[in-house]
């Protein structure tokens, strides 16, 4: 008996590895007067590429669509269909597909509710990037009820490493996150191919044994490992597992096998028997919470829609590789280390506590310092090679070209001369006329004489003006315009003295080192 419906692909992946939502076949199936209204439980199922899931939901199919009846599994001879499903080793599935048919079931309480079936894109292909797969495994997890976690053979930690990005990927998503309620709700990993049977049975018992073992949590642990599991217990309201026999070679390895029961082993379907109705009979399906209330057809519609929006925009971290997030960690310590050693030095030279430093020495003792942290950077071991670390060494001279200016700007506050510049000018500038009426009075020149005492008193009045408008804060507008003239008078007569003065000061600094540089 063939299953009425097909499998619509509402979820599309582009070629610029982006999801695009089908939002009018979406609501084709969720918004049919039928349906719209009532409570809703979505079965998902994801994992790595190849490994069964199309297969297995078309068991879940022939399951819903016989209303559970003692014969779902159906007659040996009828090939499998439903969501489409093959052999060999390329992806077959892409995006998220949903069955085009939602099925009814009346609940314990006599409700009536729908049952909607979602397939989903192998993990870990090679056209996909972590982004990409981290996507499809949250916003599944974030739609559905139940997301039944498809692995192969074992619960490897590697398993579990994935599971944890990818829900942290669709807990970040959530806007409600209070970090009390649980975000998702049940977590139903599927081990097919389970081959130590005198270990941990098949089924449910053994499944659970598996599970207490892998996500067991003690002190002894390294603390990455008990992470990683109060992560995934946090995650979800509840966490089973299955343990799933070999279907036989027959599925595994013919390329003519259709899905006939008769080439399957009866180990494997009695196994359907057992998880199937776990899942998906009345008193066991799980309606669809979000934050505690059970939703309709029509809000899912709403929910998918905001959903998709949030991992179309740019607003949550990028997922990455191990080794691209490693080499990354590795590369910012390493920047982080040699800046720190810059701060180090320059502290010792032009520090909060030093006294003032000619510029030009500063600038000469900025590039040695800059050269010892960049030397530094170099010499750490760093993962990603040197490609990936030329940007980071961009922006550590980047980061310390801010620190220098930062110094710079330091050390001229430092400056007595620039802090009490107006003063000292205008000091000047009295004692240069003290001494010239001194001198126009020593050769007789009486006249010139005065008019230089005259303008000596003008200097020592807007000096001691300047003082107290200092002082008290009062007429700041008058202050400002003695720093004006005080500046004016720096810019255009005394800087160029001062600047000679200094040259040779610093000339005569730089050669000392050099000596003492040459001694050593
Ligand atoms: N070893 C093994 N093979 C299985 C099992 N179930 C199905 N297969 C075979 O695995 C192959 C892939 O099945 P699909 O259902 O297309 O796998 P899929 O996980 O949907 O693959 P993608 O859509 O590419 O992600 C088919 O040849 C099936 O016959 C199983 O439990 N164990
Ligand atoms: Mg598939």
């Amino acid at each position: 008996m063939s299953v009425k419906g097909e499998p619509i692909q509402i979820v599309k992946a582009t070629d610029n590895h982006t999801f695009e939502l089908d939002e009018e076949r979406l609501e084709e199936v969720l918004l049919r007067p039928d349906v719209r209204n009532k409570k809703v439980a979505v079965v998902s199922v994801a994992g790595a590429f190849r490994k069964g899931k199309s297969f297995l939901l078309d068991f879940f199919l022939r399951y819903l669509n016989t209303g559970g009846a003692s014969d779902w599994l159906g007659s040996d001879d009828e090939p499998l269909e439903g969501f489409t499903w093959r052999g060999g080793s390329e992806r077959d599935t892409t995006g998220i597909l949903l069955w085009s048919e939602p099925f009814f079931c009346r609940t314990q309480s006599g409700e009536e509710v729908v049952i909607l079936l979602m397939d989903t894109q192998g993990a870990f292909d090679s056209e996909s990037t972590v982004r990409d797969c981290a996507t499809i495994f949250a916003l599944s997890t974030m739609v559905s009820s139940i997301q039944v976690y498809n692995l192969s053979q074992n619960i490897q930690e590697d398993d579990l490493q994935h599971l944890q990005l990818f829900t942290e990927y669709g807990r970040l998503a959530l806007e409600d996150n209070d970090n009390i309620s649980k975000p998702f709700q049940v977590l139903q990993f599927l081990v097919r191919d389970w081959s130590f049977p005198y270990e941990a049975e098949y089924g449910m018992s053994g499944g659970r044994k598996i599970l207490n073992k892998r996500l067991q949590m003690s002190d002894k642990q390294h603390h990455e490992l008990q992470q990683i599991r109060r992560h995934i217990s946090s995650c979800f309201d509840s966490i089973s597992c299955f343990l799933m026999p070999h279907p036989g070679l027959r599925v595994a390895t013919n390329p003519h096998f259709d899905g006939r029961l008769k080439d399957i082993e009866p180990d494997f379907k009695e196994q359907l028997q057992v998880l199937i109705p776990f899942l998906l009979a009345r008193e066991n399906i799980v309606l669809k919470e979000i934050n505690g209330t059970q939703i309709t057809c029509q809000e899912l519609v709403e929910y998918f829609k905001a959903y998709i929006k949030i991992y179309q925009g740019e607003e949550l971290p990028e997922p990455k590789t191990m080794l691209q997030a490693t080499a990354e960690a590795n590369n910012l310590a390493a920047v982080a280390n040699s800046k720190n050693l810059y701060t180090k030095n320059m502290e010792e030279i032009c520090g909060g506590e030093k006294p003032y430093i000619h510029p030009e020495l500063l600038e000469h003792e900025h590039l040695k310092c800059m050269e010892q942290a960049i030397n530094l950077f170099h010499s750490t071991r760093k993962m990603g090679g040197p490609e990936f670390s030329r940007h980071y060494e961009e922006q550590l001279q980047a980061e310390i070209a801010t620190l220098y200016e930062n110094y710079q700007k330091h050390n001229n506050g430092k400056n007595l001369f620039s802090a009490a510049r107006t003063p000292a000018v205008l000091f000047t500038m009295t004692v240069a006329f003290y001494v010239m009426a001194s001198l126009f009075g020593l050769i007789g020149v009486e006249s010139l004489a005065n008019l230089a005492n005259l303008v000596m008193v003008i200097f020592l009045v807007l000096m001691l003006t300047w003082f107290y408008v200092r002082y008290s804060g009062e007429y700041r507008s008058l202050a400002a315009h003695i720093d004006q003239l005080a500046d004016a008078l720096w810019d255009n007569v005394l800087s160029s003295i001062y600047a000679k003065l200094a040259e040779q000061g610093v000339k005569h600094a730089l050669q000392q080192q050099q000596l003492k540089a040459k001694r050593n």
